[in-house]
């Protein structure tokens, strides 16, 4: 199973309008790779709170459409990051959506733990409630979102919904790579399963964005991780292996909790 990472450069000189153009192109780009990931609101970038309510969006809305029509072109199952969602009663979420090969909207997830140290995204948007896997053709994937990544009981419960491979799009600030990083790691390691941790590049909302996109195996071996600046991992996983390490080391079964 091919995964490409897409860590875009969500730099504000870039029109949201061309930015969505210019990343449907590299989605099409892709059609080698079984699962194409984003990072988070890529559209405006995760710390632009000024433009969320003017490019917040419908579950159909131009984003949706974009990237559907790339996954199609392309044939592959896209997990588009996340886009700032209005939903029917006008609340703002952070949505992720995922594609299949023919386009369809096959999920959505949104983030469940907001972000709420600088209050930005804590006061705008409502938090979601439902822990979401989607069955790939290979493999399980578990659905989570940047700050997600600090609290290990979601991917604890993701787990036990049979996900083998958890994908993290994040809008991470470059001032906490580190945590970036290292938590990516251990919860590949807690969990025995596939990280792939897809943050942007560049800066706005004055963030500088973490980069440093990752995919980390079973056993805690990062497979392949980018640098600063925008950049494409592509990686060859076997799903087998989340099987053999968690039968070959048994953690999971000495689970007592
Ligand atoms: O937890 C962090 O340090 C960053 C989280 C974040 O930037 C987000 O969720 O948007």
């Amino acid at each position: 199973m091919r995964a490409s990472l897409l860590q875009i450069d969500v730099n504000p000189y870039e029109s949201v309008d061309s930015r969505r153009d210019r990343v449907a192109g590299l989605v099409r780009a892709q059609s080698g790779a079984d699962l194409v990931v984003l990072p988070e609101l890529w559209p405006t970038g995760a710390f632009a709170y000024e433009a969320f309510e003017e490019y917040a969006e419908p579950l159909d809305g131009p984003t949706a459409a974009v990237l559907s029509a790339a996954a199609a072109d392309a044939s592959v199952w896209l997990h588009g990051g996340s886009v700032v969602e209005r939903a029917g009663d006008g609340t703002l979420y952070n949505t992720s959506l995922v594609f299949g090969p023919d386009g369809r909207l096959e999920r959505t997830y949104r983030k469940i733990h907001r972000f709420g140290f600088d209050k930005g995204e804590a006061t705008m948007m409502g938090g979601g409630e439902s822990v979401t896997t989607v069955a790939l053709p290979d493999a399980v994937a578990g659905l989570a979102t940047c700050y997600d990544l600090r609290f290990p009981e979601l991917f604890r419960r993701l787990t036990d919904d049979g996900a083998q491979l958890l994908v993290i799009p994040a809008g991470w600030p470059a001032r906490r790579r580190e945590h970036w990083t290292l938590l990516s790691r251990a919860r590949a390691v807690e969990n025995q399963a596939y990280v792939l941790a897809c943050c942007s590049a560049g800066t706005h909302g004055g963030v500088e964005q973490a980069g440093h996109s990752q995919v980390v195996d079973p056993w805690g071996e990062v497979l392949a991780e980018a640098g600063e600046d925008e950049e494409i991992l592509t990686v060859d996983l076997d799903p087998a292996r989340v099987a053999k390490t968690r039968a070959d080391f048994p953690v999971l079964r000495d689970r007592v909790l």
